[in-house]
């Protein structure tokens, strides 16, 4: 059965080649310049481990808005912060749509969540509840209590590590704390990793965005999408088998408490809405699912992947390390631990923050979809294009930078330049509609647990490691996480 289906594979792409070639002669007139592509395939093979190099160094060729295609898709790829200004706020509303991947299509419930909801208004009622619920500033300071507790906790874990003279996985318990944080403000208590199958959440959510990561011919070649010939589908179904049960308990238990006089979390709130009716959907118990998924992998895998960076970058450059802790020590003394309060006034822990972002950001390829045809600086877009902007390329363009690969925060010092999708050539948060609506409690999260880690404790490199020695290599999926984890040495410096 299955050699037959295989069979009719080379018939099926020559009748493909021929139709689309004609189909695709009436689209080529004015699009961006690109690489001539291969029949069928286009350019897909241009993207090698880590696409957002590949993509900056053809970029350097055909210039910041480049014209590919991959498989049978129409994608753009925008590198300048000039071009990103063009798709992201001149032309925002075209582009507010996400494509629709295979992959994602599996883990999110057929597209439920609201990531990579198609516009329209099941994504702005989702995205609507979320931010009033969950990340607005009412609720990001009702949790205040428990991101204190959570952090002392970990500060007195390292603090014995300090003791006793062992290295610390920061990688590892900046991502426990992340994912302990987010089950508490999304589900209304902490869960442990054996609650998912064993293996934990990091481990879990890691698989997941790699596979989302991961270029997908079924999405390039739909008309072959059903031989999964990379298994990546079989794969996501067998990570939905490993969250999905976790996401039913957590709903049932829920639905089992409803009664009770307590305050109402999160999943309360969204299970408020179910069964409500509109034009188009109906909520149902998957639709909740999904934005559970949704924003417990937005807020895990992004604060953790933020930290990790911003200590490798200061562990790396000692002088910035200690510039940051003179700065804290001058606000805060030695005495005490830093409060969230005290977060506004640390000018170059805002610039730490930038500096890192820009060399690392956290989605370096921000994914869109044109809704309609329409011209962009002169170039023909059509609909259903994707649209790809290289934050990765536009953090490292030297029209908009100097030394590009150099961490240097000082080079935001009276800059002006924000980080919350103003200025095009820093975008860490996206910009425009889709822009993240978790930023502020991102901000909140990731420049609490670095100014605590830093001020609390000297790092130093096991094995006597040099800065300059510690591995920066990336790895690339829809994030892009240390390959290696980051160890590290602390000392406990305050006084008390
Ligand atoms: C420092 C931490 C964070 C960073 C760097 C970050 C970054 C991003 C980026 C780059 C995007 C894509 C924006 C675009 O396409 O223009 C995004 C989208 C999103 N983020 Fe975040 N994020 C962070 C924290 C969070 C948190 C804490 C949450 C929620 C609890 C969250 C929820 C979302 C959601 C739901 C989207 C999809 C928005 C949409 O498509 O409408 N993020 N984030």
């Amino acid at each position: 059965m299955l050699t037959m289906a295989w069979s009719w594979i080379p018939i099926a792409l020559v009748a493909l080649v021929v139709l689309k070639t004609l189909l695709w002669k009436t689209n080529t007139k004015n699009l961006p310049p690109g690489p001539r592509g291969l029949p069928i395939f286009g350019n897909l093979f241009v993207l090698g481990k880590r696409p957002q190099r590949d993509l900056h160094r053809l970029a350097q060729t055909y210039g910041s808005i480049m014209y590919l295609r991959l498989g049978f898709v129409p994608t753009i790829v925008v590198s300048s912060p000039q071009g990103a200004e063009l798709f992201l706020k001149t032309n925002d509303l075209n582009f507010a749509s996400r494509p629709q991947l295979q992959v994602v299509k599996i883990l999110t419930y057929e597209h439920k969540n609201i990531a990579f909801a198609q516009y329209g208004s099941y994504w702005r009622t989702m995205r609507q509840i979320c931010n009033l619920e969950l990340l607005s500033n009412h609720k990001i300071n009702s949790f205040k209590p428990m991101r204190k507790e959570e952090l002392d906790l970990l500060i007195e874990y390292i603090k014995e590590a300090a003791r006793d003279r062992v290295a610390v996985d920061l990688s590892a318990k900046v991502s426990a704390l992340s994912a302990s944080m987010t089950c508490s403000m999304i589900f209304g208590k902490k869960y442990m990793d054996k609650n998912l199958d064993g293996r934990g959440f990091k481990a879990v959510v890691k698989e997941a965005i790699k596979l989302i990561g991961a270029p997908n011919f079924a999405d390039y070649i739909p008309q072959i999408a059903s031989l999964d010939l990379q298994g990546l589908t079989k794969h996501a179904k067998a990570v939905l088998k490993v969250l999905d049960p976790f996401f039913e308990t957590i709903i049932d238990e829920h639905i089992q408490l409803k009664d009770e006089n307590r305050n109402k979390d999160f999943v309360d709130v969204l299970l408020g809405f179910m069964g409500s009716q509109e034009t188009d959907y109906r909520i149902e118990r998957e639709h909740i699912k999904a934005i559970i998924l949704d924003m417990f992998f937005a807020a895990m895998i992004s604060a953790a992947n933020v930290v990790e960076w911003t200590l490798s970058e200061l562990i790396r450059h000692p002088q910035s390390m200690k510039k940051l802790q003179k700065e804290v020590e001058e606000k805060v003394g030695l005495e005490r631990m830093v409060e969230e309060s005290d977060l506004e006034s640390l000018e170059y822990l805002d610039m730490v923050f930038k500096e890192t972002l820009r060399l690392h950001p956290v989605a370096p390829l921000l994914f869109r979809e044109s809704i309609e045809d329409c011209t962009v600086n002169g170039f023909y877009i059509p609909k259903k294009s994707r649209v790809i902007i290289n934050v990765w390329a536009i953090g490292r363009d030297p029209t908009a930078w100097t030394e590009v690969e150099k961490f240097f925060p000082e080079r935001f010092i009276g800059s002006g330049i924000d980080m919350y999708g103003n200025d095009f050539q820093l975008l860490p948060f996206g910009s425009g509609r889709r822009r993240c609506p978790g930023m502020h409690l991102g901000l909140i999260v990731v420049k609490s647990l670095v100014a605590q880690l830093v001020h609390c404790f000297d790092w130093e490199l096991p094995n006597y490691m040099l800065p300059t020695e510690l591995d920066m290599t990336e790895e690339f999926s829809l994030v892009t996480p240390r390959v290696e984890p980051l160890l590290a040495i602390p000392t406990y410096r305050l006084h008390s």
